[in-house]
């Protein structure tokens, strides 16, 4: 019978499987545990075969690695890396197995899956089975990723910074703590001397810190060390003691967590310093000069910026430089903008420039005429950065060139502009206005010419003729307008330029109130005077286009005037016409001596019983078409062209050589009377021509009496006494022809060397029919009596004539009924019958 009680057998078997199971549950609780302890790690878990196949990991290495824990099971670990680690990790892994002894801290660079590549740090022990025998390794991972990339950059870091350091321009030097040095590069040896050997480990002050500057360099070096920047500039010293001008950049540099280093650049400015020394030093040269400069001086930038003022601008245009520095200046007018914006075109293109004459104003508005020039400066790359200008005063030039302008255009005694005025206003008119302003334009000219001036500057002097003129001058000024212009172009020539005329009444209505004008009655030096103008008129544009042809036509006109005495006179063609003949009777003039043209008649001078005690040398011209021509057409026309000169000079020749003939021909002491004009009186060498007549001739002196005008003498009364005194005292005599018509009295007479007077035709041939005439003859007498002057009548032409001027006490005459002017030959056969 089977009991229910186990057999030993069963017992024991049982026994066997309860412990089978119970070490079963030990060892499956082992494995559980260990799964969750190793889970639990953050480092990563691997065994591995001794192939290097992965038994076991954990998921922080799957994790580390970029796989599941699945796919890291049976992979290779020499998949994660590259061929080179994988033969140097199977070195070290095949020591482990045959000394069974272990490694840590081996690095190595993994690739995840993802490609990216994962630095870990890893250990290694042997894995060995019952028998002892190594049949796998195992150990723990740890990914050093972060700590392996830090330390790489600080790596590349330490060496940049030592690159950067090396190769530096400037010096540089590290220090401590305690600023001893720690390192120095080698622009620091090249620029202080030191070696490295010699600077390491010294204090920086022992070094390179000039005694003086120390205090200065460790206020510096607290500054830093409080964690501040300290950029300057300042003086160090090289190891030969040598100061150097440097810039200092210096900055705290942290040695590690707590230690504050220096980290200092020094830069050799010396070249710099130099250059600033010297630029400071041109610089103050050149302040000094512009302070010291007599002309305003004013810098200017680009935009018309004052950048600077000399004392001489402030002092001429009163702005002072706060006023204006940094600022425009407004002292441009208006009206000279154009000149500005040519000096700001020539200084924008760099130019420079000199003499640009205009004018500014000053501070109050004053204007103040300048010369300008400027210059430019230019940056390094030659562009214009401002301007120089200097301002010369040329104020007081200025009034002295508008004084001497103003005399070269205007007449001193009148104060009218003169005659250079005059033809630069009609050119102006006539070329200066534009074709369209001169079509539209119609004015006239008149030229005007004091009748009788001459007579009264004769008789009452020249200031009495200058008195006369400024107040003439002044009347006009008066009667005219403004827009009008007045000239006086000499003597007794005044010239006026009406403008805009509407009609040619306008003219004659000026002309009428001119003349009103002028010939009231004038108070010249005490006497009353009643003068009148000659005017002549001449068109723009009926009567002349040009210049010469409107002042030769007003010019025709005003003589048209006066010859008829009508006062004034339009030009007109019949004028012109009446010049052209004149020009022509000119032309033929000039030739008239050589053609021996000119002949000279005799009429005879005789005493009261006819008898003839010598002649008047009287001119007449054998023109070959107009037959005799008479002195009073031709001798006008000598006087004005100066022909009269060696005309006269030949008359007296003849005349003096004709009467030696005549005298030597009849035995008779004949002397002969020839004509002066005032032409020829005014000729420097009048003696030595008379002289030189006599000496040809061979005609005694006193034999020759010159006939002059009380006019010609008079026209400069000193010179003419010289030259008829140096001629009387040779016995040349001299006579006055036509006594009476002119202002002068006898008593001026006294000074003149006179031996004779003419009583002139005109009181002659009326002294029968007129009383007064009669007065004035015997008034003459009587006063050339008391005088000791002889008397002579001309134009005797009747027996009652002679018989009259005979009672009266003038005993030589002249007239047609002695004789009229005869030929030389003719002359010469009467002597033969006139009784002596
Ligand atoms: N009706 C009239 N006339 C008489 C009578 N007796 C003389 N005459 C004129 O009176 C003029 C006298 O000359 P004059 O007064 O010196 O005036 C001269 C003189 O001033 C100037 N003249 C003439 N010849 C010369 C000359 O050679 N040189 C210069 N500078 N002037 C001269 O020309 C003037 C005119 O000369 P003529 O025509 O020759 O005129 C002459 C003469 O012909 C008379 O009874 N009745």
């Amino acid at each position: 019978m089977k009991t229910n009680i186990p057999t030993y057998d069963e017992l024991a078997q049982k026994v066997r499987d309860l412990e089978r199971r119970l070490a079963r549950t030990k060892k499956e609780m082992a494995s559980e545990k260990r799964h969750v302890i190793l889970e639990s790690i953050g480092e990563g878990y691997y065994e591995m075969s001794l192939k290097g196949h992965f038994k076991v990991v954990n998921s922080a290495l799957a994790r580390m690695l970029g796989f599941s824990k699945a796919q890291l099971l049976g992979m290779n670990s020499a998949e994660f890396v590259d061929a080179r680690t994988a033969r140097s990790a199977f070195r070290l892994f095949h020591q482990i197995y045959k000394k069974g002894s272990s490694l840590k801290g081996a690095q190595w660079a993994f690739t995840r899956k993802d490609g990216s590549t994962c630095f870990i740090e890893t250990s290694a022990y042997p894995i060995s089975d019952e028998q002892g025998e190594t049949v796998g390794f195992r150990g723990i991972v740890q990914d050093i990723s972060v700590s392996k990339r830090t330390e790489m950059a600080l790596k590349v870091q330490t060496a940049y910074a030592e690159a950067f350091i090396n190769i530096a321009p400037e010096a540089i030097v590290i220090l401590d703590t305690e600023d001893r040095v720690i390192r120095i590069n080698h622009e620091f040896t090249k620029l202080f001397g030191y070696t490295p050997e010699e600077a390491v480990g010294e204090h920086l002050n022992n070094l390179i810190i000039p005694d003086a500057l120390k205090d200065k360099a460790n206020a510096l070096n607290h500054r830093l060390k409080c964690g501040k920047r300290v950029e300057t500039e300042t003086l160090r010293q090289s190891k030969g003691g040598q100061l150097i001008d440097v810039s200092v950049l210096a900055a705290p540099v942290r040695l590690d967590d707590e230690r504050l280093g220096i980290y200092a650049i020094y830069r050799d400015i010396t070249k710099r310093k130099k250059a600033e020394k010297a630029l400071k030093e041109s610089e103050e040269r050149h302040r000094i000069v512009l302070e010291a400069a007599p002309d305003p001086i004013v810098v200017f930038d680009m935009v018309r910026q004052v950048i600077y003022v000399n004392p001489a601008f402030t002092r001429v245009f009163g702005w002072t430089p706060s006023e204006c520095i940094g600022r425009k200046i407004d002292f441009v007018a208006e009206e000279d903008q154009k000149a500005l914006q040519d000096i700001c075109h020539i200084v924008s293109g760099g130019e420079s420039f000199s003499g640009i004459e205009t004018w500014r104003l000053t501070k109050s508005g004053t204007r103040v005429d300048v010369s300008i020039s400027g210059a430019c400066f230019f940056d390094s790359n030659s562009a214009p950065i401002g301007c120089i200008l200097t301002f010369q005063d040329i104020s007081e030039r200025k009034k002295a060139q508008e004084e001497i302008c103003f005399i070269a255009y205007h007449d001193t005694l009148t104060g009218l502009k003169n005659r250079k005025a005059f033809y630069m206003c009609l050119e102006k008119k006539l070329n200066g206005g534009g074709r369209r302003a001169r079509d539209h334009d119609r004015w006239a000219l008149l030229f005007m010419d004091l009748d009788r001036f001459k007579y009264v500057n004769d008789s009452l002097g020249h200031d009495a003729g200058d008195e006369l003129l400024k107040e003439v001058a002044r009347r006009l000024r008066e009667c005219l307008r403004t827009s009008d212009h007045i000239f006086r172009l000499g003597g007794d020539e005044f010239t006026v330029i009406l403008e805009s005329l509407h009609r040619d009444t306008d003219v004659t209505r000026v002309v009428r109130k001119i003349r009103n004008a002028v010939s009231g009655p004038l108070d010249v030096k005490g006497h009353k005077l009643y003068v009148s103008v000659s005017i002549g008129i001449s068109l723009f544009p009926a009567d002349g286009t040009d210049v010469e042809v409107l002042v030769k036509n007003a010019d025709m006109a005003m003589y048209s005037a006066k010859e008829s005495g009508e006062g004034y006179r339009f030009f007109t063609e019949e004028m012109n016409l009446r010049a052209v003949e004149r020009m022509e009777l000119e032309n033929s003039l000039r030739n008239a001596v050589q053609n021996d043209e000119l002949v000279v008649y005799y009429q005879p001078l005789v005493d009261s019983r006819s008898r003839i005690l010598g002649m008047e040398a009287l001119l007449r011209w054998q023109h070959p078409a107009l037959g005799l021509v008479k002195p009073s057409v031709f001798i006008p026309l000598a006087e004005e062209t100066g022909l009269i000169v060696p005309i006269g000079e030949w008359v007296l020749q003849t005349a003096c050589l004709h009467t030696k003939k005549l005298q030597a021909l009849h035995h008779r002491s004949l002397h002969v009377a020839v004509n002066l004009s005032a032409r020829q009186f005014r000729e420097p060498d009048l003696v030595a021509c008379v002289e030189k007549a006599l000496r040809i001739s061979g005609l005694a002196p006193e034999c020759l009496k010159l006939e002059v005008t009380e006019s010609s003498i008079m026209e400069n009364p000193e010179e003419a006494i010289v030259k008829m005194t140096a001629l009387q005292e040779k016995g040349v005599r001299f006579s006055i022809d036509d006594f009476g018509t002119g202002y002068s009295s006898l008593s001026y007479l006294r000074r003149f060397p006179i031996d004779t007077l003419k009583i002139d035709r005109s009181f002659v041939s009326e002294s029968l029919a007129n009383q007064d005439d009669q007065e004035i003859i015997r008034t003459i007498i009587m006063m050339a009596k008391n005088l000791n002057i002889e008397t002579i009548a001309e134009g005797v032409e009747n027996r009652a004539q002679q018989e009259f001027l005979n009672c009266q006490g003038c005993r030589i005459m002249q007239g047609y009924y002695f004789g009229r002017p005869m030929t030389y030959d003719d002359f010469r056969d009467i002597l033969k019958y006139n009784l002596e």
